[in-house]
């Protein structure tokens, strides 16, 4: 670290700042989602496309696993494949998310085959698998950093959904409820070794503007479901029809 190198702490700071300005739980579809304002079609649109995310997150973590010549930094990091994909013995979170497909009334095999999914979900999804695949692995690790600030909106989720719909019970919601424990053990985790591997003032803006690019990733993917199921409500081809896909 250089003389010029703002301290961890400052840097650490830097990182939460981008949460608290740029997260999607300042979206207004997150506001509608949680406030229990979407109609039904609007949450089966969101469980539809959000699947695409959920989907390749698995994907963008072995392409990540395949980059990395450190079998420690491989060991620290393989754990999230199993979340997502399970086990022999134990569901992950694909298996969770297909539950709450099926509770809002989708078939999930209509939501596994990936149909319905908007073109700007699919674009903005696979910028960031595309992402973690090429850049040094600096910006790889802080581009996952947006999970800091998922538990916050996990929790906010559940007590909106079962709030207000009655599709959402402890069983249907189960995918939140085992990432409050996930995201922070991988977090904390991933958050340490991009201090500990930013020493420069560079290297500190690269990460920055890799946890901004997945703010974008993720805030474009509500623009485009907002435009299309809520105003001015233009679905594009190809993208989930209300009545479509149901069980
Ligand atoms: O519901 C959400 O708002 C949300 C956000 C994020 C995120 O911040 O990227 C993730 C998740 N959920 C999530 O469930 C998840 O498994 C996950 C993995 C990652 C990642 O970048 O590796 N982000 C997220």
């Amino acid at each position: 670290m250089t003389d010029l190198t703002p301290p961890p702490s400052t840097f650490e700071a830097r990182l939460r700042q981008i949460g608290v300005e740029r997260y999607h739980d300042r979206h207004p579809f997150h506001k509608m989602l949680h406030g229990g304002q979407c109609s039904i079609d609007q949450v089966r649109a969101w469980v539809v496309n959000r699947w695409y995310y959920q989907s390749r997150i698995p994907m963008k973590d072995a392409a990540f696993l395949s980059r990395v010549e450190d079998p420690a930094l491989r060991r620290s990091w393989r754990s999230r494949i199993e979340d997502h994909d399970g086990t022999d013995s134990q569901p992950g979170g694909i298996a969770r998310w297909l539950k709450l497909a099926e509770a809002v009334g989708l078939d999930p095999d209509y939501v596994a085959a990936g149909r319905g999914v908007l073109p700007a979900t699919r674009f903005a999804v696979d910028a960031y698998v595309h992402y973690v695949r090429e850049r040094p692995l600096l910006q790889a690790v802080a581009s996952s950093l947006t999970e800091l600030f998922a538990p916050k909106i996990h929790a906010e989720r559940i007590t909106g959904l079962l709030e207000h719909y009655n599709f959402a019970t402890p069983e249907t919601l189960a995918y939140f409820r085992h990432r409050l424990t996930e995201a922070p053990k991988d977090v904390a985790f991933g958050l340490s070794w991009v201090i500990d591997h930013a020493r420069t003032a560079e290297e500190q803006d690269a990460a920055s503007a890799a946890l901004t690019f997945k703010t974008e990733v993720l805030w474009a993917q509500l623009d485009a479901l907002y435009h299309a199921y809520v105003a001015p409500g233009h679905i594009p081809p190809g993208g989930w029809q209300p009545g479509e896909g149901l069980l």
